[in-house]
């Protein structure tokens, strides 16, 4: 492929949605446990298996999966602390705990685990100025304080945090360009933004941004192969779809965005041999990639058979309603 100053030329014509294709890399994704790719992924095994999951539901194959295997597993990866790991024999982290009640939440069996423990460790992660370390060794980043609020929210509980100041320290992660950055002063980013916005929008703050400039700066992610990126000068990557899609969408400018040119820049980022979707056109499909190209669909209201998907939670809309969550969006 081409790669054109930070852009890349798609294939004159792309194949329809394979869905058939991606149930079937995803189903057999970690069967072989010998396999490279699933001993290089065991330290962030919970998020994998959250992605796959997740996918699979969106494509009506969730019955497929081996449900008392999963619930097992993640009840093995819950620790002393409350706080759940990657996979057995891992430390906890606020990461692997929103991946674990995610995928819960998605199998309507939370009580799995020991909730209350859940809580206690979520809340231990609050630090004075509202933000969030990500787990004992206190690494900082507003990541964290989104996976603590969508996980307390996912349970109900977030009365445990202090939601002000949680909502006060995200608001120092902001720049001039009306983006967020990891920390106070980091440059804006297309996932810390999906972050920030998906915190403002399970707490009702949405108000506190200003949604034109913030939008404006997220459809300029957009480039000529139609495929967006994460931050100025960088190539396009379908997972960007996700992190750009799902703040528009919560912010009421999905339409900014050219959807056709999307739509065939993410059908070009299938592997039409393994099954998945890779980062770009003719690179190695992974279900990180193969998620967050189904929910780009999904939220771009293609025909194709899929389930919507929640942009603030980035899990099942059917789930959300199940929880009975409302989760604020402009419109
Ligand atoms: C650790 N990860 C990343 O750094 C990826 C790497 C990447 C993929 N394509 C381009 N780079 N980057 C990434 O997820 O960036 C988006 C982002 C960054 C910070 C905060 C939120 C989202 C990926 C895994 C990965 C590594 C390498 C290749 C493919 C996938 C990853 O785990 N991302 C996290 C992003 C994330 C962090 N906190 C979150 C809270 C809610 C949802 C997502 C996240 C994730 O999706 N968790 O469910
Ligand atoms: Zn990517």
């Amino acid at each position: 492929m081409p790669v054109l100053k930070h852009d890349i030329e798609l294939p004159a014509s792309v194949p329809e949605l394979l869905l058939e294709k991606h149930a079937n890399f995803l189903l057999s994704y970690g069967t072989d446990k010998d396999e490279y790719m699933y001993c290089m992924t065991e330290h962030m095994r919970m998020s994998g298996m959250y992605w796959g999951l997740t996918a699979l539901d969106l494509m009506g194959k969730l019955e497929q999966t081996n449900r008392n295997e999963v619930l097992e597993f993640i009840a093995q990866c819950q620790t002393e602390s409350g706080g759940i790991a990657a996979s057995l024999q891992h430390d906890p982290h606020i990461l692997y705990t929103l991946s674990a009640v995610q995928i819960l939440c998605i199998y309507n069996a939370l009580d799995t685990i020991d909730i209350e423990k859940v809580v206690k460790y979520v809340k231990e992660r609050q630090q004075p100025d509202g933000s969030f370390t990500g787990d004992i060794w206190g690494e900082i980043d507003m990541r964290f304080s989104f996976c603590a609020v969508a996980t307390l929210s996912l349970l109900n509980r977030l009365d445990v945090i202090d939601v002000e100041k949680a909502v006060e320290f995200v608001m120092k992660c902001m720049n001039f360009d009306g983006g967020f950055g990891s920390k106070p002063g980091a440059e804006s980013h297309a996932g810390m933004i999906y972050c920030s916005i998906g915190l403002l929008s399970i707490t009702g703050n949405l108000h506190l941004v200003d949604a034109d400039q913030l939008s404006w700066w997220l459809c300029e992610r957009q480039l000529p192969s139609g495929g967006l990126n994460g931050r100025p000068e960088k190539l396009p990557d379908v997972c960007y779809s996700w992190w750009v899609l799902s703040a528009l969408t919560i912010l009421g400018r999905l339409h900014w965005v050219n959807k056709e040119q999307l739509v065939k820049f993410v059908l070009a980022c299938q592997d039409t041999e393994s099954g998945g979707f890779s980062d770009r056109p003719g690179d190695i499909a992974d279900p990180f990639h193969t998620l967050f190209g189904l929910t780009a669909l999904s939220l771009l209201n293609t025909d194709y058979p899929l389930k919507k998907i929640n942009p603030t939670y980035c899990m099942p809309e059917y789930v959300i309603q199940r929880l009975h969550l409302k989760p604020a969006r402009l419109d």
